[in-house]
């Protein structure tokens, strides 16, 4: 399989620059994931790679070798839209075999090949029919055999799954996880989904306006957002960002009020710092509970009731509304007064300038054994 290099990737359609100077490094056998807001330009960056769009400025390296001026179909790639693309006329067999048969590869070959993709797809049964015969997710796989078939170096998804209904997104997800391990292939997925994204992904790239915002695994991204728009993106629901001011610097920490009055120590190293500083105060839902001795009031506005877990909507002094995550059986309901309570460990602070500021490690969540050893 391959490495896919790309150094200070631009874009420009016409004045307007679109991608604007982007580095990555996409390892052997990774399963690398764009995410982003619409129109930020995942599925550009994506055509750049396939060749589909000419790369305005910036080297795209495959393998190691520059691939700029390479056509698409000789970079060694294939790429599964969103639209799955196949022909209606053809049979599914034919659909996958179409590749080969332009290349010039032989009718036992092609049977071969499309059988093997087949059974790895489980398509066996339906190869004689044609795609109108088919499910959404049946007609998706055909898109991938299709891209099998040709044992490219790397695999390129443009939203494979956005044209199925959640049920068959979570089915073909797992699929689409256990072809990674067996073809043990590059992949480069685009998608808005975050749960495709950090369920999936080795690594995650964020994208906004053109600009990586932060490159990392699913969970250090979760963790450890560089920024606020990352810890704004990444989570499902968001992190609560709360508008605070710095009251002290101890040696364990940043002590802020919060617009609602109340102050929160949060354990990061804030040197540069001082009294009167305004910074976000960045917390998950699943730092916060509910508590009768908590320290913040407020008044349930909404509940959302998954079965296992509860998400409450709460309404704060300041004009706030927090998002805290319960149990399934949490008995506090709509209009209630309650309390909440902050776990500081799981609190991140961010500067005027919208930066992370560093926590102090011996204090922050991720840094659990479990993290450690990752790291290590
Ligand atoms: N051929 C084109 N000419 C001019 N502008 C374009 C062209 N193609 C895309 N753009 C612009 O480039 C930007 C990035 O588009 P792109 O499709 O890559 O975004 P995206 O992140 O994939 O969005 P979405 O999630 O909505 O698909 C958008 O502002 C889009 O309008």
């Amino acid at each position: 399989m391959a490495t896919v290099t790309l150094r200070n990737i631009r874009k420009k359609y016409g004045e307007v620059e679109i991608i604007k100077g982007v580095d990555l490094d996409v390892a052997d056998r990774e399963f690398v994931v764009f995410v982003g807001p619409s129109g930020c330009g995942k599925s550009t960056l994506l055509r750049m790679i396939a060749g589909l769009e000419s790369i305005t400025d910036g080297d795209l390296l495959i393998d190691g070798a520059r691939a700029n001026d390479i056509g698409p179909a000789d970079r060694g790639l294939a790429m599964v839209f969103q639209s799955y693309a196949l022909y209606p006329h053809m049979t599914v067999a034919d659909n996958m075999a179409f590749s080969l048969r332009l290349a010039g590869v032989s009718k036992e070959e092609r049977m071969r090949k499309v059988t093997e993709a087949a059974n790895v797809l489980h398509l066996g049964p339906l190869l004689e029919r044609r795609p109108k015969e088919l499910s959404g997710g049946q007609r998706q796989r055909v898109a991938i055999g299709r891209a099998i078939v040709r044992q490219p170096k790397v695999f390129l998804f443009d939203e494979p799954l956005s044209n199925l209904d959640a049920a068959l997104r979570v089915q073909m997800r797992i699929e689409l996880a256990k072809l990674h391990e067996k073809l043990a292939a590059t992949m480069i997925y685009v998608t808005h989904d975050q749960i495709e994204a950090m369920t999936m992904a080795d690594k995650i790239v964020v994208l906004q306006g053109g600009v990586v915002e932060q490159v990392g695994s699913p969970l250090e991204l979760y963790h450890h957002p560089r920024n606020l728009f990352v810890a704004g993106f990444i989570g499902s629901p968001k992190m609560n960002l709360l508008p605070g001011r710095v009251i002290g610097n101890t040696e364990n920490g940043i002590t802020v009020e919060l617009a609602s009055g109340n102050p929160i120590a949060v354990p990061v190293k804030g040197e540069t710092l001082r009294g009167g500083d305004e910074v976000t105060v960045g917390i998950r839902p699943e730092h916060i509970r509910l508590s009768d001795d908590g320290e913040i009031p407020g008044t349930v506005l909404v509940t959302e009731r998954l079965g296992g877990l509860t998400f409450l909507h709460i309404q704060v002094a300041g004009d706030q509304t927090m998002v805290v995550q319960a149990d399934g059986d949490e008995a506090a309901s709509m209009h209630d007064n309650v309390r909440l309570s902050v776990n500081p460990r799981g609190c991140h602070m961010f500067g005027r300038d919208g930066l992370a500021i560093e926590h102090t490690s011996r204090h922050h969540l991720i840094d659990s054994p479990a993290a450690g050893r990752r790291s290590a």
